[in-house]
């Protein structure tokens, strides 16, 4: 076998041609025009042959590492299309996180402990795992490949990476040192080196199998709801609104857990006028991409200006999940766990990191339930009935949200106009997320911002 750093040398013209169709690419918005490896680590030798490997990608003046698995082999295993990259020689690349044959490795390192190169496999303290299990990558990845192990693991591997501590492990672990009971508990990690930088590029936390995802079960209430047209949200067998009251306490429990963890800090007027500038700002960018929302600009500049005078003790800071939505929590038989504590994709790594009013997730949370029933509607003919359900969910949920955060935190409803802003914020973003990602749904945040912005109800 030939050197594993000539080999991807050889595979750049295919990277370039494949990277951009991955679903984990974030950079779909302009053409890779360069990729170097950055880090080539041999992880099974021979015939397969299996390499970890990290390249920079370049797209004119933008340089980002992503992490790939890149499997070779003469007899070519059973993977999808979209996985092969190209051929060297007589033998086959292609992505490996789907081939069963070689992904098992990754585990048994982490279980002893090894370094192989640059890699650093650890198990999280007092932990054992077992070895020897095949890896099947799950079909619903998103922004990270995950694989799961026997139905007992997953291991998370970051595509794009930046350097130093992944957030969504650093919080995994803090919120496992004060016994938080709403999330899978955090039990391994890998670490690479990025510009001589320690860098998280996979974190192993345990399986929950029995788990349903929080914008399923809501989607599905909301069908059960407008296939029964004589009966209200509260009347309908699927009704929502008790989970819904069990996530808001579990959302507070873990904005507790946090503070405790992590801390909490008071804000000051600098730090209003920061939020306030970065809302504006990023409404600015999107309009200009999204003339539909140009319309909306001055209520919404309004709303985010009205920032600047808040009272500074309305306000405290900590880490928050930074993305949090129904598809960011799992009902589990013994209640609601909360996944991928990232942060929003496309938000700058310090952004991510920073401390934030918790009242932005549960705007997040609120934003979802307006999506779970207003997505109902999108492609259907205008029909005022149906629409009216729709906000008759939503608003039974939203409610049903702020009364489980209030039982165990300040009521979120006593800082409307913070909540508003928030909610108007998160809707902005969304805009250039949908436009971006699925045109068909544009309409689900711009049909919120019209009605926020002209005085519709906040719960
Ligand atoms: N601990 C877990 N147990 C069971 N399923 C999980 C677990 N963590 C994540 N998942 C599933 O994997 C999907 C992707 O996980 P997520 O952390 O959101 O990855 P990404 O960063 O790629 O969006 C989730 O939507 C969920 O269905
Ligand atoms: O899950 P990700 O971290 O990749 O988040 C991104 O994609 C989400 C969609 O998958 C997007 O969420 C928006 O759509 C959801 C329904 O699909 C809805 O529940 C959310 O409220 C809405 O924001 C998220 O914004 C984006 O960052």
């Amino acid at each position: 076998m030939s050197d594993p750093r000539e080999l991807v040398d050889d595979l750049t013209e295919d990277l370039k041609r494949w990277l951009p169709e991955q679903r984990w690419f974030a950079g779909k918005d302009r053409p890779v025009t360069g990729v170097r490896p950055l880090g080539v680590t041999e992880l099974v030798s021979g015939d397969p042959q299996l390499l970890h490997v990290v390249v920079e990608v370049a797209q004119d003046d933008r340089r980002e590492p992503y992490q790939l698995l890149v499997g070779r082999r003469t007899h070519p295993p059973e993977i999808a299309s979209t996985s092969w990259i190209g051929a060297v020689g007589d033998l086959n690349a292609y992505e490996a996180s789907g081939d069963l044959d070689v992904t098992g490795v990754l585990l048994d390192l982490m279980a002893r402990e090894e370094t192989v190169g640059s890699l650093v496999f650890e198990h999280e303290p007092g932990v054992e795992l077992e070895t020897g299990l095949r890896a099947r990558p799950i079909t619903s990845e998103q922004s990270n490949t995950s694989l799961v192990y026997g139905g007992q693991y997953i291991l998370k591997l970051f595509r794009k990476l930046t350097p130093g501590k992944n957030k969504d492990l650093l919080l995994h672990r803090a919120l496992q040192g004060v016994g938080s009971k709403h999330i899978a508990v955090p039990l391994g990690s890998i670490t690479g080196d990025l510009d001589g930088e320690p860098t998280t590029v996979g974190m192993l936390q345990q399986f929950v199998s029995d788990a349903v995802d929080g914008w399923a079960m809501a989607t599905t209430s909301v069908r059960d709801l407008m296939a029964a047209p004589e009966l209200h949200a509260g009347e309908v067998g699927g009704d929502f609104a008790g989970e819904a009251e069990r996530l808001g306490r579990a959302v507070a429990e873990v904005h507790a857990d946090l503070a405790e963890a992590l801390g909490t800090e008071p804000v000051d007027a600098e730090e209003l006028e920061r939020s306030a500038k970065a809302m504006l700002d990023r409404l600015d960018t999107i309009a200009a991409r999204v003339p539909e929302l140009a319309e909306h600009a001055p209520k919404l500049r309004a709303a985010f200006e009205k920032l600047r005078a808040l009272p500074l003790d309305a306000v405290t800071m900590q880490y928050i999940h930074g993305d949090l939505h129904l598809g960011q929590v799992l009902r589990t038989v013994g209640g609601w766990l909360l996944i991928d504590f990232e942060g929003e994709p496309a938000a700058p790594v310090e952004e991510r990191h920073a401390l934030r009013s918790p009242l932005r997730d549960v705007a997040g949370m609120l934003r979802s339930f307006d999506y779970a029933a207003q997505q109902m509607l999108v492609g259907q003919p205008d029909e005022p009935a149906l629409a009216e359900r729709a906000h008759e969910w939503s608003e039974r949920n939203r409610a049903a949200f702020c009364e489980g955060y209030a039982a165990v935190a300040a009521d979120p409803r006593e800082q409307g106009e913070l909540l508003r802003a928030f909610e108007l914020d998160k809707a902005v973003y969304e805009v250039g997320y949908e436009h971006a990602n699925r045109p068909d749904w544009l309409g689900v945040p711009l049909a919120s911002i019209a009605r926020i912005t002209n005085g519709g109800t906040t719960p």
